[in-house]
């Protein structure tokens, strides 16, 4: 399984290709008997925890520590929304843009709590560039992770194209959004962090923003073996490491 498909990365970190990522998803769920949303809530959590380390509150230029969550259709936006509940723990002021909602009671759940917490869901995409740069400090992109694949369909083409003309960096959530997982996409999105879930996904070997960070402190030892995922120790009782 993790034979041909295998590339070592910094410090003999390994980085995944997509049905690699694909299998140890799957292998949490069957074999392990995780819960999406068990994995889900320790991702978002690491994302935030991730972002406060690099763009702490008190660094953000705008009135208010104010960053859009830009949700897509699966689990990467499901991501975005335990993110932004946490986020608004830390102090921040999230905003969030979901526009294709699975009527699947974990996606309903994460929104309703989100709402209850004042966070506001955004009924359109700002169609400016200019906008963004001027009301939100940092964009969290979670709109597609690393089942992504072929052309980007509607209405996430239009958003990824202007989030390409943004100013405020723009930190992604495990894959940035239209990458192809594998290749990346030379002339997509520029992220100045990419939060890598589990373990790195290929595509990040072409990242070259300030900020990689690992995230998901959830696999087991011996399922880390299996995929000889090499993952660094974690400093101490933290659920993020930053690599780069
Ligand atoms: N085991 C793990 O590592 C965990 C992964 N999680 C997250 O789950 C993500 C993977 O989630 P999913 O498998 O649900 O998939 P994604 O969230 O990557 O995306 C799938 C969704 O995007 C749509 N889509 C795919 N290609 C498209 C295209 N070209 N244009 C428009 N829409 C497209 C699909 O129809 C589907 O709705 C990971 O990247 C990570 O963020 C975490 O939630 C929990 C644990
Ligand atoms: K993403």
């Amino acid at each position: 399984m993790h034979g041909p498909s295998a590339a070592p990365g910094p410090r003999g970190l390994r980085f995944l290709g997509q049905e690699e990522a694909q299998a140890i998803d799957q292998e949490l769920f069957t074999e392990y008997k995780f819960s999406v949303d068990q994995l889900m809530e320790l991702a978002g959590l690491s994302c935030a925890t991730a972002i406060a380390k690099a763009y702490p509150a008190s660094s953000f230029t705008t009135s208010q520590p104010a960053v859009l969550v830009v949700c897509g259709p699966g689990n990467n936006g499901g991501d975005g929304l335990v993110c932004a509940r946490h986020l608004k723990m830390f102090g921040y002021e999230p905003t969030v843009y979901y526009p294709k909602r699975p009527s699947k009671p974990l996606f309903e759940g994460l929104t309703t709590q989100c709402q209850k917490m004042d966070i506001p869901f955004l009924p359109e995409f700002p169609a400016e560039a200019a906008l963004i740069d001027e009301l939100y400090g940092l964009v969290v992109d979670a709109i597609f992770g690393f089942s992504f694949k072929g052309a980007v369909r509607e209405p996430f083409g239009s958003i990824l194209s202007t989030l390409e003309r943004i100013t405020v960096p723009i930190a992604s959530i495990d894959i940035p959004s239209g990458w192809d997982v594998e290749k990346g996409k030379a002339d997509g999105l520029q992220p100045d962090m990419l939060i890598s879930l589990t373990a790195p996904k290929k595509a990040a070997m072409h990242f070259t923003g300030r900020y990689h960070f690992l995230g998901g402190r959830f696999v087991p030892a011996a399922l880390q073996e299996k995929y000889a995922l090499n993952l660094p120790p974690y400093p101490e009782t933290d659920c993020v490491l930053q690599l780069t």
